[in-house]
């Protein structure tokens, strides 16, 4: 079934620079050994069946923010039960722990890339997940490999379900991936271990970690609201909760409303020394030149900037040199380097599909990222004529009018296509969901006709919808046949991650 799913996409989707690669995948799985194969596909299977996120995020929603939460203390339990105890924790990982709004993934890429760079072996861990789980947990800045994830799945899934005390005592989740990710970097024995909030801050399961060496807080706005607060304040009170005493942090100046006090209070009263990561301009480069950053728009220089003080400030205490300052003289090379080359795939990312058709694509899901996604999608695109095309679905409690606004007012597209994130071909790595295809469907049209409300007459452009993304890639690769194309995908990163699993990638691309 899975073959006859991938073989129909490969039809779908040949373009000449993907055919090497696909045809490298293909083999790749052909000939991985069956009894491997299936013990990967059980074990995703069966992480499946643990509560999924919008599970959780609906119980949580009911519970209130901070009544009844024991989000940190269950995974230090469960924790214990794989044999790791909070100070086997505290005293085996050197970990450097990430939250914030926006560019919170895109700073634990760089800062990731720049300790690679500068030779050290690296974890990180991150979410969501593009097209496989095992993105999420990376070594040396490559996905598990699907062995070492069915490996460390059972290890750690065999010894929960030992040792449960009830029927439901297992994690959820991201609380089990968690727990599984921190197993995976003490026995992989990684130099420093980049961490991820998932939502938040102070209640988030990766707040276990109670002596990281550094911390970043990136950019704030809204986004989780009924979770964390309805304005960028109480969510800065929410983020700010990973700061530890005496554990240096950074941040930008450039916060939005009240919130950079916030943060700044709870520092002092945590007892947690806060710096402001510098201007991206101020930075001193090798021979005066300014890195061209890996990953492209204007606002990554906040995160690129995050980045470069985390790295060094893991890099200087692991020398035991800490300082309490932020550097901006002398950056060496290597960390021109990190920046330079990360990859962080689903952001900001374009694919030359054929010599007609271009493929832009960025998660953005929030107005303000909706808005920096178009100021790039606008500079990058920039050239020649072509007609452009916007693909886009989103999900949750966002309001599709407030992120579909900026995009129609930019009058950019020609052409506008609704889509739910649905691909046409379903490993398991891409079922976990708990929103059916009907309640994706219903987005869909309420994505259309959130449209049809803003467009003002005469109507500037055709929009259409459809049930896969597959369909969608295939209208769009049937216009590029007669003119140019630069399709934006964007709104939501599962649906970036869907055209990223069509296009069948290698583990390098992702
Ligand atoms: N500092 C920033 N300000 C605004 N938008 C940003 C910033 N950094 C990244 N983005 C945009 O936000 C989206 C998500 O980027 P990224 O994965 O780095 O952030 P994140 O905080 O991990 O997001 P999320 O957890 O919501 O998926 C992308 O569209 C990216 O281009």
């Amino acid at each position: 079934m899975l073959f006859g799913n991938r073989m129909r996409t490969l039809s779908f989707l040949v373009c000449d620079a993907c055919l090497c690669r696909k045809v490298v995948t293909m083999v790749r799985f052909l000939t991985m050994d069956s009894a491997n194969k299936q013990r990967y596909e059980d074990a995703v299977g069966t992480l499946n069946t643990l509560q999924t996120n919008a599970s959780v995020l609906q119980q949580a929603k009911k519970i209130r923010v901070g009544q009844l939460n024991t989000n940190v203390e269950d995974t230090r339990k469960y924790l214990l039960r794989t044999g790791i105890s909070q100070k086997m924790l505290d005293s085996s990982l050197s970990a450097i722990h990430v939250a914030g709004t926006k560019g919170k993934g895109s700073t634990c890429a760089f800062t990731e890339s720049i300790l690679r760079k500068h030779g050290h072996r690296t974890g990180f861990y991150s979410s969501p997940h593009l097209i496989a789980v095992r993105e999420r947990i990376r070594i040396d800045g490559k996905p598990l490999s699907m062995q070492k994830f069915t490996q460390y799945f059972w290890e750690v899934y065999n010894s929960l379900a030992a040792q449960k005390e009830h029927e439901h005592d297992m994690p959820p989740y991201f609380k089990f991936l968690t727990v599984m990710a921190l197993n995976v970097f003490i026995k992989e024995k990684v130099d420093v271990a980049v961490i991820e909030v998932g939502i938040g801050g102070e209640l988030d399961c990766t707040n276990v970690l109670r002596n990281p060496v550094v911390v970043g807080i990136t950019s704030l706005g809204l986004d989780h609201t009924s979770l964390l607060g309805s304005t960028v304040e109480l969510i800065a009170w929410q983020k700010a909760g990973i700061l530890k005493p005496k554990v240096p942090a950074f941040t930008v100046e450039n916060q939005p409303g009240d919130s950079l006090n916030v943060i700044r209070q709870r520092a002092e009263a945590i007892g947690c020394p806060l710096l402001m990561a510098p201007n991206f301009e101020e930075y001193k480069w090798p021979d005066g030149k300014k890195p061209i950053l890996g990953l492209d728009s204007q606002v990554q220089t906040l995160n690129a900037s995050i980045a470069i003080q985390l790295a060094h400030a893991w890099m200087n205490a692991n020398n035991n040199q800490a300082s309490e300052k932020s550097l901006t003289h002398e950056i060496p090379q290597s960390t021109v380097k990190g920046l330079e080359q990360v990859k962080w795939p689903g952001r900001t990312q374009t694919i030359d599909f054929s010599p007609q058709l271009k493929i832009f694509m960025d998660g953005a899901h929030t107005t303000d990222s909706i808005k920096n996604c178009l100021s790039w999608f606008k500079q990058a695109s920039n050239r020649g004529s072509p007609k452009r095309v916007l693909l886009f679905n989103s999900t949750g409690e966002r309001d599709p009018t407030n992120l579909l606004r900026p995009l129609y007012d930019s009058q950019l597209f020609s052409k506008v296509i609704f889509c739910p994130n649905i691909a046409s071909s379903c490993t398991a790595d891409q079922s976990n969901f708990m929103v059916t295809a009907e309640q994706q469907l219903k987005r869909t049209a309420a994505h259309l006709a959130a449209w049809k409300a803003i467009e003002n007459e005469p109507k500037s452009c055709s929009v259409h919808t459809f049930p896969y993304v597959s369909d969608a890639l295939n209208f769009v690769k049937e216009l590029s046949a007669v003119e140019e194309m630069q399709v934006l995908v964007t709104g939501s990163l599962h649906l970036v991650g869907c055209v990223l699993g069509l296009l069948d990638l290698s583990d390098e691309d992702v």
